[in-house]
């Protein structure tokens, strides 16, 4: 197979195209790392030197993709500002790769650009840009991307083994299926992630009960959440009786959660 990875900076295409290429058994190249192999610095080196513009940048970039583009059985995982340069949009749209596009939310990629580990290399265009800025980049990449992309797949909240076999499974599946499945799946991961975060915050709070007696169920609090939700988000797909159901099922894990926690013997 022939595949190339594009997406924003930090979504994951070194990470995924890695694991991706060793699954598929097939080599793996990285734009970044080959445009380091052959100009003897790599992007962000070259990119901090005052004399070098983002053009002559994107040109050099240009050679690399163009020689990994005659390639077979490869996974080719983009720098994040390949699709910056037109004749570099032309030369992966008229080729015969298939273009995975990672996506995520914009917070998930400064997530994961703010907690990785600092390398040498650095991010010099993240680190030159303030927040507001970077978002801006953001937004004016994600439709040069999605223009040039055979499949898209949500990055977030997923593992990159996760997204290795999703790519896998969506390159043999009916693509406009399973990229609404990639996003609802993005929004579940999500959902139970934001389900575990108010379990630990459940188990401080029953810290404090325990610490003053407070008793663990309050119908009037119970009453207050139900109301303050239904009021923030009734509507006709989400109707009160849907959001009733919802609080419950997780209140009452909540409550036995606490009574297991203040007294597991009972
Ligand atoms: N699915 C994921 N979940 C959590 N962390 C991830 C995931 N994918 C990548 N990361 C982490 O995010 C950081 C950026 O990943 P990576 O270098 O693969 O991104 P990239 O898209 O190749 O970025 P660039 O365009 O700058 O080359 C790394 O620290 C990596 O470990
Ligand atoms: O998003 C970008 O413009 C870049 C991303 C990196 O992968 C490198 O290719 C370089 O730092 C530029
Ligand atoms: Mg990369």
């Amino acid at each position: 197979m022939k595949i190339l990875l594009i997406g924003f900076m930090g979504v994951g295409k070194t990470t995924v195209g890695r694991q991706l290429a060793t699954k598929l058994n097939h080599q793996f190249i990285d734009l970044d790392v080959a445009f380091k192999t052959k100009n003897g610095v790599g992007p962000s080196e070259f990119l901090q030197n005052p004399a070098h513009t983002e053009q002559a940048f994107r040109e050099l970039e240009y050679d690399i993709l163009a020689t990994s583009l005659q390639k077979d059985n490869v996974v080719i995982s983009t720098g994040g500002g390949v699709v910056m340069l037109p004749a570099n949009s032309t030369l992966i749209a008229q080729s015969d790769f298939e273009v995975i596009y990672l996506d995520s939310q914009f917070s998930t990629v400064l997530d994961r650009l703010l907690s990785a580990p600092k390398t040498a290399e650095g991010r010099p265009l993240m680190d030159n840009l303030s927040v507001s800025e970077f978002y801006d980049l953001w937004m004016m990449r994600k439709p040069k991307y999605a223009a040039l992309a055979k499949l898209k797949v949500v990055t977030d909240y997923k593992q990159p083994m996760t997204l290795v076999d999703e790519i896998k499974q969506a390159l043999e599946a009916q693509t406009q299926l399973f990229e609404e499945r990639s996003a609802i799946d993005a929004v579940d991961n999500e959902l139970f992630y934001l389900l575990k975060k108010r379990f630990t915050l459940v188990k401080q709070l029953a810290a404090y009960k325990a610490q003053t007696g407070l008793a663990i169920v309050q119908p009037e609090r119970m009453l207050g959440m139900q109301e303050r939700l239904i009021n923030e988000f009734a509507s006709l797909e989400m109707p009160a009786s849907f959001i009733k159901q919802v609080l419950e099922v997780v209140t009452k894990r909540a409550i036995k959660h606490e009574e297991q926690l203040i007294a597991p013997d009972r």
